[in-house]
């Protein structure tokens, strides 16, 4: 009997990850969403509409926001954009987010965070109606989620859950790792896998051994914004990695690229599967955002649950 193919042997010595496909899957959501949208103005004579803050010229925010309108208008719903100045004060931006509250034209409200120096965060995310809060980063909409009560569920989170339960199936009993615990992305999505029955490791900056944590998880998410940190022996072998960092790192040439905060080159080598950085998680927190307004706009204007 002769060797095995060469092919097979390498690919037992290096196995590669399936890539997973987040652009492609947002572009599906979003031609679901918009066929959706449709149906929704056939019956209501309504569009649905999104509201978009942003405060200050942060270059890269401004992609993300042309992004969030390119793909609001495919989806066949209108978007309003709101550039400020980093000059606005606390009172002028509670005031717009007052007048997009009671605006029937509006049935979702995104703030841009963060926000520049002297706005306060909280105040403006909470001064969102929670009907309208389509980041689900108020507190009435972060509590209904902490509770396991229905509410309105975080873009980059609820984006993060449908890859992997896309490629999955269910997810009870798998241990799940977040690294990473903020209240747009670690948080809520340690309560959404949580729900899912997943037994689930929280790590941050003051966590001891997070590579050893890291380890264990069947699911490994990561969103800490400092890209490279997870290198491939982070990754238990077969684990379905999910990659939210997202840094743009200058290369010698002058150019510059979109980075994870996961080593993809050692990453892929080991995991079972694997979100890529761009087309992985990006794309599918715009699809979600789509998905949250029209259902804020079915809540709003059909009154029903
Ligand atoms: N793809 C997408 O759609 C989105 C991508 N992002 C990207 O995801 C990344 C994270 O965003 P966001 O959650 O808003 O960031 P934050 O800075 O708000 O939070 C980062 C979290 O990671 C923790 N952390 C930082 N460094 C380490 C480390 N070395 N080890 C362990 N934990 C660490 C921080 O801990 P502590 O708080 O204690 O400092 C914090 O809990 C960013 O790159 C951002 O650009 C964000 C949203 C959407
Ligand atoms: N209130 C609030 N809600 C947010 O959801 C929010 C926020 N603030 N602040 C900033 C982060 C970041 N974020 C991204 C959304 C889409 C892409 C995205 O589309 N990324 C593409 C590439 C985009 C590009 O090429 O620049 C991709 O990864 O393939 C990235 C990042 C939402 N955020
Ligand atoms: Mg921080």
């Amino acid at each position: 009997m002769t060797e095995p193919a060469s092919a097979e042997t390498a690919s037992v010595r290096n196995p590669s990850a399936r890539l997973i496909d987040g652009k492609a899957f947002a572009a599906n959501l979003t031609q679901t969403i918009a066929q959706e949208v449709r149906a929704f103005h056939d019956r209501h004579q309504v569009t649905p509409g999104l509201a978009v803050v942003l405060v200050g010229n942060d270059p890269a925010s401004e992609v993300y926001v042309r992004n969030k309108a390119l793909q609001t208008h495919r989806a066949g719903m209108r978007s309003f954009m709101h550039m400020l100045p980093e000059t606005t004060s606390q009172a002028e931006l509670l005031a717009l987010i007052g007048r997009l509250n009671h605006d029937p034209e509006i049935h979702g409200i995104l703030v841009q965070l963060p926000l520049p120096a002297g706005l306060d965060p909280v105040a403006i995310t909470n001064a969102i109606h929670p009907d309208k809060d389509v980041d689900g980063l108020g507190e009435v909409n972060a509590g209904r989620l902490a509770l396991g009560q229905p509410g309105i569920v975080p873009c980059t989170p609820l984006g993060c859950l449908m890859l992997l339960k896309s490629e999955l199936g269910g997810l009870r009993g798998l241990h799940a790792v977040i690294i990473g615990a903020s209240n747009l992305v670690g948080r809520p999505m340690a309560r959404l896998l949580l729900a899912e029955g997943c037994t689930v490791t929280v790590a941050h900056i003051d966590t001891r051994d997070t590579a050893a944590l890291a380890r264990q998880g069947d699911i490994l998410v990561v969103a800490t914004g400092c890209h490279g940190l997870v290198r491939g022996d982070w990754i238990k072998p077969g684990a379905a990695v999910i990659d939210v960092g997202i840094t743009r790192i200058s290369l010698p040439n002058g150019k510059t690229r979109l980075v994870g905060d996961v080593a993809f080159d050692e990453a892929v080598t080991r995991a079972g599967r694997i979100t890529p950085v761009p087309g992985g998680v990006g794309p599918m927190t715009i699809a979600c955002l789509l998905n949250n307004t029209l259902a804020a706009a079915r809540r709003i204007v059909g009154g029903a649950a």
